[in-house]
This record gives structure tokens, sequence and C-alpha cells, in this order.
């Protein structure tokens, strides 16, 4: 069994997703890109993206997964269908972590029975070992493996694991969640520059003030609404801004754009 001083790690795709979790996995020095293996679509723009990262590109799934010992499936999930059941032989003795939306242990269970295999929804801030990622409680794992897997992403940030039917909504708060408040320090920024702020200065005050809000929640467990109301001085600024954002119906926008995904 492999541990994390000798695994070999391979993405079969390696869009996104799977370069966030490489950049990670080299950033942490957890899996060196020398240990890192992929496959994708266009071979040329593959190689282009592991070279860089010192990573070895793979013409195919099959020589991917007989260099492997863990294999990241990281392809559109409506693909998985397509590209997988070929692969079924060489990934009988291998460790799968799936990270594709909408597809867990039953998924996997039909399409690759008796697999060893993992499913997960991890998010982009991986990249920087800063992630979330959403593991199923239900795996078909060895315990040896889990142990390696549990390694392996607890070197990309905070694993969460949860019951089958929470897959779908955790990877949807950790997975999709990055883009809403990249739109949120966008918007921040265009505000800021609309009053003069210029743009580079507007995004890294507002990253920064981003970071630091989630860091104090984190370092003081603050019930956020807590947090809302130390800010807001009685007759202050804030609350104009607060009362403007309720009128505006910013929570249930929030709460909807989970609806859209999960309804
Ligand atoms: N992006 C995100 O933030 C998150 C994504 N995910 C999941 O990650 C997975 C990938 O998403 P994402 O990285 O965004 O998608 P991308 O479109 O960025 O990447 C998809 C990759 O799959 C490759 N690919 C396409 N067809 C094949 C094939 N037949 N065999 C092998 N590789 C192939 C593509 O190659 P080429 O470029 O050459 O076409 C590309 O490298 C999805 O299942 C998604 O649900 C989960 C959480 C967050
Ligand atoms: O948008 C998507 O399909 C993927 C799944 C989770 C985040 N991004």
């Amino acid at each position: 069994m492999p541990t994390t001083d000798d695994v070999k790690v391979g993405f079969i795709g390696f869009g996104n997703m799977a370069s966030a979790m490489a950049d990670g996995w080299i950033a942490s020095g957890v899996v060196p890109g020398n240990r890192l293996y992929a496959c994708a679509n266009r071979y040329e723009a593959l190689c282009e993206r592991t070279e860089s990262r010192g990573m070895h590109a793979c013409a195919s799934g099959e020589e991917l997964v007989r260099a492997v010992d863990v294999v990241v499936v990281a392809i559109k999930p409506y693909l998985i269908e397509d590209v997988l059941p070929e692969l079924a032989g060489a990934l009988a003795n291998k460790t799968i972590i799936s990270v594709a939306a909408g597809w867990d242990s039953k998924g996997y269970e039909h399409i690759l029975p008796g697999t060893h295999h993992i499913s997960t929804v991890p998010n982009t801030p991986v990249a920087i070992c800063e992630g979330v990622i959403a593991c199923e409680r239900k795996t078909t794992l060895s315990g040896e493996e889990a142990l390696l897997v549990h390694e392996l992403l607890g070197a990309l940030g905070t694993v969460v694991e949860v019951d089958s039917h929470l897959l779908s909504i955790a990877g949807t708060i950790g997975g999709c969640s990055p883009a809403f408040i990249a739109m949120v320090i966008e918007a921040l920024g265009d505000a800021a520059v609309k009053y003069g702020i210029p743009r580079a200065t507007a995004y890294e005050m507002v990253s920064q003030m981003v970071a630091g809000t989630a860091k104090l929640q984190l370092a003081t467990g603050q019930h956020p609404g807590a947090m809302k109301d130390a800010v807001c001085s009685p007759g202050g600024t804030t609350i104009k801004g607060v009362a403007a954002l309720e009128a505006a119906g910013m929570r249930s926008a929030f709460i909807k754009a989970i609806d859209a995904i999960e309804g």
C-alpha cells in the first residue's frame, strides 16, 4: 500500500478542478509534480498544463490508470458514463477519488461495481490549500486507502464528511459558492472604483476584507449576525448599507441561488 511518501496520483481530466488540486498538492509538498499524472481530451493543450507543473502527461486513460495508485476522476459529470466503464478492468485495483458533482457512491457502484471509490466535491481554493472538500461518508475504500485519501485531501483544506443524502448540498455550498463570493468581491470592487479607488487597490482591499471576516468567524465561532451587529453603530453608516441590502433582497437572492442548483 503506498503512502504520501511514494503515492502516484493521476487525474482523468485536467481542467479547472484537477489543476487546482494539483497546485495544492505541489504547494503543500504532499505530492510533488513528478508523482502527478494527467490525461485529457486535447493532448497538446494538456502537455502545456502539465509541463509547467513538472507533471506527466498521458496520452490515454489506460496509460494513466496503469501508471498511478490513486485516480482522481475530474471530467464533467455527463462524460463519466462514457469514459469510466472502458477503464473498469484497469481501475479494479486502484483507489478512485471522484470530484464530479452529482456522482455519489451509489452511482459509482452502478458503473464500476466492486471498485474502491470515494465521492467528493472540492472547491477551487484547494489550489492554495484553503479549500473545502465535501466527502461522502459511505465509501468502498479499505481502511488503509481511506487513511491515505484523507491525508491527501486534508493537505488541500478542510475535509467535511457527510451522509450520502447531504453530499449534493454540501458540494454546492463548498464547490459553487466561490463563484458567488467572487461576484461579491467584483461588485464591491466596482463600488470602490465608482468612488475613485483604483481597480487593483479595490480588489486587494475587498479580498483581504472577505478573507479577514471569514477568518475572524472561524477563529471566534461568533454568530455571523453578532459580527454584523458589531459593525453597525447606532445611527451610523453601516446600518444604512445593511438596510439597502435587505431592501434589495440580498439574503433571499443567495438562498434562491442554492435553490436554483438543488431544486
Ligand atoms: N470547477 C470547479 O470549481 C469544480 C468542479 N467540480 C467537478 O470537477 C469536474 C471537472 O470540472 P472542471 O474542472 O470545472 O471542468 P473543465 O472543463 O475545466 O475540465 C474538464 C477536463 O476534462 C477533460 N476531458 C474531456 N473529455 C475527456 C475524456 N474523454 N477523457 C479525459 N479527459 C477529458 C478536458 O480536456 P480538454 O480540456 O482537453 O477538453 C478537461 O481537461 C466536474 O465533474 C465538476 O463537477 C467539482 C467541484 C468544483
Ligand atoms: O459548476 C459546476 O458544475 C461545478 C460543480 C461544483 C462547482 N462547479
